[in-house]
């Protein structure tokens, strides 16, 4: 349940009027995510998604999402609009929090994800990788190779009570990846957590197939490697729930990509590195998360074993064919 902050129905009418969108119909909390305090919204012009803004974002950082969010919607990425109050001002406060509205997606995350869910995911990627080449602002990653160490001396006494071994088994890759991270690769503007959950689909109304109908939560993004978000894909998309790794789902999710952004010899030969890292961040997000946040708080917290498992799987690989390229 993702509703820190609670807002008011009189909170709510205020802060809707400084929009002009119609006065509050109905409104309610989000369950799903993580992060912030989401509501959906019905005011008598249509649904809208209210967002407040919690604990990891940094405030001083949110005109870079807004500004982005409105380069790639103006180039016609389905990615949510930030809207203007009446004042002209997207960034609000509501309840003492830095809030903001925006547009209302259409679709539905994919409960059972198909090799036709990453292929579509990857031409998506792909897409948004495009347009967001001149978007003029840029925030440096700081959940890439510069960041991993600082996180994992804030858990790594921790560590250990989540499985043993761990913290050895941290450090021993940290000083790896640290080593051989690479540093030239093709950059750009990264969504940097384009899970399942953040990608909707509607079925075509004639071949019945899902298509792409939005991407949302982009509060991570950032500029980096543009194959660490397809590295970021591999594996929140093609891991099967037992663990095993699926090399249909990859393949699909590469030449989707592929035919929209080709990747590079060196962008491909790279991946097993970038999805090793890719899993580190992700295992030392949820490890931190998993030993700081308390027994019976309302936010659901993620196993941070499954990355643990996603890294072990590429520290095997020596080159790209196991993800079903040749
Ligand atoms: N623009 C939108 N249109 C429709 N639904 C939305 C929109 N934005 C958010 N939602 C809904 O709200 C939920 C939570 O949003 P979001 O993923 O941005 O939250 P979060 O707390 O930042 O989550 P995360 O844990 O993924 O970082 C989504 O799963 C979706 O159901
Ligand atoms: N997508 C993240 C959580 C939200 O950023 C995870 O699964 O750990």
């Amino acid at each position: 349940m993702a509703v820190y902050t609670e807002v008011s129905d009189d909170e709510m009418r205020a802060f809707i009027a400084g929009y002009d969108i119609g006065d509050v119909v109905s409104y309610t909390g989000i369950a799903e995510g993580v992060e912030n305090s989401n509501f959906l919204v019905q005011t008598e012009t249509g649904p809208y998604i209210l967002t407040i803004y919690e604990k990891r974002v940094n405030p001083a950082e949110l005109p870079f999402f807004v500004q982005l969010m409105e380069h790639l919607a103006a180039r016609g990425l389905a990615c949510p609009t930030p809207l203007h109050g009446r004042d002209g001002v997207v960034l609000r406060q509501l309840c003492g929090r830095p809030a903001a509205m925006v547009t209302f997606l259409r679709g539905m995350s994919a409960k059972r994800l198909s090799a036709g869910h990453c292929a579509a995911l990857g031409e998506a990627m792909a897409q948004m990788h495009l347009k967001g080449a001149d978007f003029a602002g840029t925030r440096a990653n700081n959940l890439s190779v510069s960041g991993w160490r600082p996180l994992f001396e804030q858990c790594r006494d921790g560590a250990d009570q989540v499985k043993p071994g761990l913290q050895a088994f941290i450090a021993e890759r940290l000083d790896e990846l640290e080593k051989s991270w690479p540093k030239t690769l093709p950059s750009g503007l990264i969504h940097a957590d384009l899970f399942p959950d953040n990608v909707f689909f509607m079925a075509d109304k004639e071949t019945r197939e899902d298509r792409v109908s939005g991407l949302i939560d982009f509060y991570f993004a950032c500029t980096d490697f543009l194959a660490y978000d397809v590295a970021i894909c591999l594996n929140a998309w093609c891991f099967e729930p037992d663990s095993s790794f699926n090399a249909t789902k990859a393949r699909a999710l590469l030449n989707g990509y592929g035919k929209v952004r080709p990747l590079s010899a060196d962008e491909l030969d790279t991946l097993p590195l970038l999805a090793q890292g890719a899993a580190m961040r992700f295992l030392l997000t949820r490890l931190y998360d998993w030993l700081n946040t308390p027994e019976g708080a309302l936010v659901k917290r993620k196993d941070p074993l499954e990355y643990y498992r996603k890294l072990r799987f590429h520290q095997g690989l020596t080159g790209p064919g196991a993800y079903g390229i040749a």
